[in-house]
């Protein structure tokens, strides 16, 4: 990899347009702990390190692009979490956000459970030793292999999305022998503000039973989520454990989970009601936000424990009911803000009065999230410390596509060369998850980093991965 000599960048009348309003940081060369990792900073010679090792160790060795996860960082987060919840509560981790090995280890050590919601993340996460007690199962089109396995090896909750697969589930764990755990997962109306693709809970979705009969009455309890209470507590070889909400994702208040929370204590009176049943858990889901910009304000674990707590008490003690052990679902909360990619610097294309183009060597195949979502990102030139004036910069990838960006507003000093390394923070969560071979890209590898040493927790694709499944 190249560290070539920097020529004098452009001038600042070029690389701030005229009428830009957005304001450059007062310092470039600055890391805010807001989106970065506990253990990143800058040495001495203001090369950015994570863990003790610098990104000039870490190019040179693993190169780029790569991800670099700060694995004293993640435990911090999931002990946080942890301690938050207390032992009377339960904290998932949803593997979807990104899941390997090495990963569940650690959350096994930290005593988290798991959240999967697909074959390949339950074999992962049973491969790695998570006691299957204390995985929970998702997904709105489990296969009847997806079922079947899960019961088989006795995950501690399946979580039913529809009446055809409450029928499904019963049938295989009868078939088994067996008395499965489940909760029925439902949608309670709530329009999160966030990202229409990636909220959850407003009526008109694929997932989840609406607790709703109608529309006009959120709160009556009496459409298809009490009707799947029914249908599960006449069925045997199903233990219906509780109650699932998930509201959506990158959420900041917890007003939305309030109202959700109260919605779903309202379904658990009417069930006390109809069949003289307490049901002992509700799951709250994940969804809470993380800083990928210093402008997001995320809420601490203590603080969401704290409010989440309050209110289903709140609830349950108006509604004369005892208080279910409650279950959250982070998973962005948790490994998100634990990694940066690091990219190579390539083409950087000035646009007149627009902003200057920077091309790297990943893109839209290691982040999707900036295309599919217009999600917001910072980057920072990380194999040295500038002072050159700040330049408005596009950051976009190698791919054959406009919308191949990776961060679509940022500054970076004018002096950025190719050769220079640049890191975007805050990339742990569904980015190596829903990272693609577009353009027969090499998915990039993810590198753990702590006290000093770096090792491949995935490692990059090769070519040869690629032609092993081209069997034509
Ligand atoms: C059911 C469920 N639980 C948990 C999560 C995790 O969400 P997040 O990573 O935003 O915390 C998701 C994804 O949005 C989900 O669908
Ligand atoms: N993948 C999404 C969130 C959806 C998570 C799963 N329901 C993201 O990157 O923000």
């Amino acid at each position: 990899m190249s560290r070539s000599a920097h020529p004098a960048g452009p001038r600042h009348a070029d690389v701030l347009p005229e009428g830009h309003h957005a304001a450059p940081p007062a310092d470039l060369n600055d890391l805010d702990p807001k989106v970065w990792s506990r253990t990143v900073s800058r040495n001495a010679d203001g090369v950015l390190t994570v863990g003790g090792v610098d990104v000039a160790r870490l190019a040179e060795e693993f190169g780029t692009p790569a991800y670099f996860l700060d694995e004293d960082d993640f435990r911090a987060r999931v002990h946080a979490w942890r301690t938050a919840f207390g032992p009377d509560a339960d904290v998932f981790y949803a593997g979807k956000a990104f899941l390997s090995r090495a990963v569940v280890r650690w959350l096994c050590e930290e005593g988290l459970n798991l959240d999967v919601c697909s074959a390949g993340e339950l074999a992962t996460a049973l491969a790695a030793g998570m006691p299957p007690e204390r995985i929970a199962l998702h997904g709105n089109n489990k296969s009847d292999a997806e079922i079947e396995r899960a019961v088989e090896s006795g995950v501690g909750r399946i979580v039913l999305d529809s009446f055809q697969e409450i029928a499904r589930v019963a049938h295989t764990a009868r078939r088994l022998g067996r008395r499965q755990r489940v909760q029925i997962r439902v949608t309670v109306g709530v329009e999160a503000h966030t990202h229409e693709f990636i909220a959850t809970a407003h009526e008109d979705q694929k997932f989840g039973l609406a607790l709703a009969g109608s529309t006009s009455q959120p709160e009556a309890g009496g459409g298809p989520a009490a009707e799947a209470v029914r249908r599960v507590l006449a069925l045997d070889s199903l233990e219906l454990a509780g109650v699932h909400s998930h509201i959506g994702s990158q959420i900041f208040d917890t007003a939305g989970f309030e109202v959700a929370a109260r919605r779903v204590v309202s379904l658990l009176a009417q069930v006390r009601d109809e069949h003289g049943v307490e049901l002992p858990e509700v799951d709250l889901g994940g969804g809470l936000g993380i800083a990928y910009t210093s402008d997001d304000d995320p809420r601490e674990p203590q603080e969401i424990a704290k409010a989440l707590g309050e209110i289903v008490e709140r609830e349950c003690e108006a509604a004369g009911l005892s208080v279910p052990r409650i279950s959250v679902e982070p998973g962005r909360a948790i490994v998100g803000p634990t990694t940066f990619t690091l990219y190579e610097v390539g083409t950087i294309k000035p646009l007149d009065g627009l902003r200057t183009y920077v091309s790297v060597d990943g893109g839209m195949s290691d982040n999707i999230r900036t295309a599919l979502y217009d999600a917001e990102y910072s980057v920072v030139l990380a194999s040295r410390a500038s002072d050159a004036e700040p330049m408005l910069v596009r950051v976009v990838g190698k791919h054959c596509e406009s919308g191949d960006i990776v961060v679509r507003d940022a500054f970076l000093p004018a002096d950025l060369a190719p050769g220079d390394l640049i890191a975007v923070p805050a990339t742990g969560a569904y980015c190596r998850s829903m990272a693609s071979n577009y353009n027969h890209a090499l998915r990039p590898p993810v590198v753990a980093v702590t006290g000093g040493a770096a090792r491949v927790i995935v490692r990059r694709e090769t070519e040869e991965d690629l032609l092993r499944l081209d069997v034509g």
